[in-house]
């Protein structure tokens, strides 16, 4: 049958994603097909089962194989007409690892599911964050209308799930809960109090109005000593949770407010509550309060993020000090067990080669790890690879542009680091921090101005572009499960 319906299609001038092929009731299968660099799902059917805006006007019927032929485009009402009699939709996590994979141009989920093919991995395909979907001009449910092709085309049939992540505003939870996403990372970053701003008398002031449940927690905690397995101990300081307390009460209420409008409107969803991307360390106090302070509040959380000692830069590797990294990781992980057993979560987790052992065997191998920008760069890789032009091109819009793109994220290069030709014959040119960094954070500008080019090549070799994605998110793994 399989072959009957590729012949068909390939004189129609379509390529066929065989792995795609599947059954999905005994009178509907359905695949993936690709024409002019536009992806279709098809669908073969006996009964009357139809989506919207077919491509054949009228229902082809193959005479040979007895079943009527349609192709129709992934659009997010016939996505929910597919997800509401079978279960091609996101859910929330059922393993122990979960691993975000961010897709920014949305053409790479087959890679990033052949990459997780041969480990326990829950897999986070549409993994998408405001600043993202603001600099490719995307939308939640573009992003997850993009993995769900993905999810066809490879003929994935496991669970994954889709993250709004960095939610700091109603509007794009909004966005997000009406696309049907399964996990939501609350970044708190921008409401978090800075200390530094106040004077000791402002700070003593502020303290005395702090609400009644973080007095509380003040008051249970203060002093109180952990004793964690290894023996190790430490001790909770009262000025530091009276700190802790300053810096987060505000953003607990957004945390608050937000579970509401999740348990109302969303049945089943993993909650992260993402503290990383500010300047200060977590310490144990922070933890605690936040983590106290939810379940105080009947807010049930499946992750945390801490700031982590050391720096996590886009697209490099770690840089500090891993005994360091451990030491503060060990007591996170403990205090997540201590209270109530929630995930920790990394974020800015592309290429922190140095660190996943660590982190995997510390928490005992349950967590979650996010990635994104690596998976674009490998599209920067390929168009190294197949058109220097391009690359060149790409290269100065970049550099030009690198204040701009530099205030959506946290790096370290300088634009005096970069030479104004770049010296093409030299192969290992993409892998240079500076010029990893400069890729990673100018994908806006990129499209922005080369969008057409881009795609074309990476359509062009859309194979070499999967394995490129799919061998480093595998790099990854095998760092993260090294024994
Ligand atoms: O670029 C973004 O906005 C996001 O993909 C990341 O910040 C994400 O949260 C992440 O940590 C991926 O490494």
């Amino acid at each position: 049958m399989i072959n009957k319906v590729a012949e068909y299609l390939s004189r129609e001038g379509f390529y066929f994603y065989e792995k795609s092929f599947r059954k999905f009731s005994e009178d509907i299968y359905i695949f993936v097909v690709k024409k002019a660099n536009e992806k279709s799902i098809g669908l073969l059917t006996q009964g009357d089962f139809t989506l919207s805006s077919p491509y054949f006007t009228e229902r082809k019927y193959l005479k040979e194989i007895g079943y009527y032929l349609n192709l129709y485009p992934l659009t997010y009402e016939n996505f929910v007409i597919l997800k509401d009699k079978f279960s091609i939709a996101p859910s929330p996590c059922n393993k122990k690892v979960s691993f975000g994979m961010g897709d920014r141009l949305g053409l790479v989920t087959a890679a990033h599911i052949r990459a997780v093919e041969n480990y326990d991995v829950f897999p986070v395909l549409a993994q998408q964050s405001p600043r993202e979907l603001m600099k490719t001009h995307r939308s939640f449910k573009e992003a997850i209308l993009k993995a769900i092709l993905g999810v066809l085309e490879e003929g994935y049939t496991g669970k994954f799930g889709a993250d709004a992540d960095h939610i700091k505003d109603e509007n794009y939870l909004m966005e997000a809960i009406d696309a049907g996403y399964t996990m939501y990372t609350l970044d708190l970053s921008d409401m978090l109090v800075k200390l530094s701003d106040y004077t000791e008398s402002q700070l003593k002031e502020k303290a005395e109005k702090l609400n009644i449940t973080s007095k509380r927690i003040i008051e249970r905690f203060k002093g109180k000593k952990f004793v964690m397995p290894t023996k190790e101990a430490f001790t909770v300081s009262e000025e530091e949770l009276y700190k802790s307390a300053l810096t987060y009460e505000k953003a607990m209420d957004f945390v608050e407010k937000v579970y509401g409008i999740l348990k109302d409107k969303v049945k089943n969803f993993d909650l992260e509550i993402s503290i990383d991307e500010g300047d200060k360390d977590t310490t144990v106090e922070d933890h605690i309060f936040v983590a106290e302070y939810l379940h105080e509040k009947g807010i049930d959380f499946w992750s945390l993020a801490p700031k982590f000692p050391g720096e996590f830069q886009k697209a490099i590797d770690y840089i500090g000090d891993v005994d360091k990294f451990a030491v503060e990781l060990k007591k996170h992980q403990f205090l997540s067990r201590e209270f109530g057993g929630y995930k920790l979560s990394l974020h800015s987790g592309s290429d922190k080669f140095s660190i996943y052992k660590v982190f995997s065997e510390i928490t005992e191998g349950e967590f979650h790890i996010k990635t994104s920008g690596t998976s674009w760069l490998q599209a920067v890789n390929l168009i190294f690879e197949k058109d220097k032009e391009l690359f060149k091109e790409l290269y100065q819009i970049a550099l030009y542009n690198l204040e701009e793109s530099k205030k959506a994220y946290k790096v370290l290069i300088d634009k005096k680091d970069f030479p104004e030709n770049i010296n093409l014959e030299d192969s290992q040119i993409v892998s240079k921090p500076e010029i990893k960094q400069l890729f990673h954070i100018s994908y806006g500008v990129l499209l922005e101005e080369r969008k057409k080019q881009i795609f074309e090549v990476l359509n062009k070799y859309e194979e070499e572009h999967y394995e490129f994605v799919r061998k480093n998110i595998e790099n990854h793994f095998k760092e993260i499960f090294s024994k």
